[in-house]
């Protein structure tokens, strides 16, 4: 089937052969250039409304690892800065390197993060159900959060305690009661672009809207996230869970924004 992953055979340098849109016009993700960046001064603030927001569960996917919520009505939203509609929160999942090394997606003037967070929400206004959203030009609005390490974080430890609990592919245990709301930084100054997915199918359809200012977490916190595995329970081999990143791909003309 359509099995894809982040090693050498079934890589990213390897997805356009199942996926070719991996070559398309509007691919994530980029190479942030601030000094290019266009300021606009009518991009609003964003304006994050989660505190109704439901978790469910946090599962292995066997790609990263991912915390679903409840998005049956408008009880977590995003909504403001370059987005027409509020978007519901579906999941979030993260990005990282191997030990000492840096795993974000986008890079700021080539520097990497050591992590990247993806808040993933969906326009429910115009979409009937996610995987439309998913596969439709603008249906999706990822916000991402760079993960630079530094002091402990003082709330990601309810994520990686919880972390033992899903080490291998397709585990998923209940995660209820967590509002991601308390892992952003105190400023969401953001950059904005059209992208799309930064794993298969590597839809177009995602107004990406990258937070400047990383959530500070320490190297412990960061390293738990290695004692996962992509490989199922059942598998003799067991194949660490990190450098789980797509390098930055070609902007082709894309105009990135920038609020103040
Ligand atoms: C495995 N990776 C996720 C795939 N997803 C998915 C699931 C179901 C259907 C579908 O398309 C119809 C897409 S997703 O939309 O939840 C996202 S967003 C995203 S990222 N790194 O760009 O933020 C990765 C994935
Ligand atoms: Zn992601």
């Amino acid at each position: 089937g359509n099995q894809w992953g982040y090693g050498k055979d079934d890589g990213p340098s390897a997805w356009n052969k199942n996926y070719p849109i991996a070559d398309g016009d509007r691919q994530s993700p980029i190479d942030i250039l601030p000094h290019q960046a266009r300021h606009d001064p009518n991009l609003g603030p964003i304006v994050l409304n989660y505190d109704r927001c439901t978790s469910i569960n946090i599962a292995n996917n066997g790609h990263s690892v991912v915390v679903e919520f409840e998005d049956s009505d408008d009880r977590s939203v995003i909504q403001g800065g370059p987005l027409d509609n509020p978007y519901r929160l579906k999941q979030f999942h993260f990005h990282w390197g191997g030990k000492g090394c840096h795993g974000s997606e986008h890079t700021v003037e080539g520097n990497s993060y050591a992590s990247e967070l993806h808040l993933v929400h969906w326009n429910a206004v115009k979409f009937k159900t996610f995987g439309d959203a998913a596969s439709t030009p603008d249906g999706l609005a990822v916000l991402g959060i760079f993960l630079e390490t530094g002091d402990e974080h003082r709330w990601l430890h309810m994520i990686t305690d919880a972390l033992y609990t899903v080490k291998f592919k397709g585990s998923v245990t209940d995660f209820k009661g967590f509002n991601p709301k308390c892992l952003l930084p105190s400023s969401l100054h953001y950059w904005t672009y059209l992208g799309s997915l930064t794993t298969p199918p590597l839809h177009e359809s995602v107004i990406w809207i990258v937070v400047k200012e990383p959530m500070i977490v320490s190297e412990k916190q960061l390293g738990k996230f290695r004692t996962l595995v992509f490989t199922g329970e059942e598998e003799d081999e067991r194949t660490r869970m990190e450098n789980n990143f797509r390098p930055p791909q070609l902007l082709k003309g894309r105009t990135v924004r920038s609020s103040n």
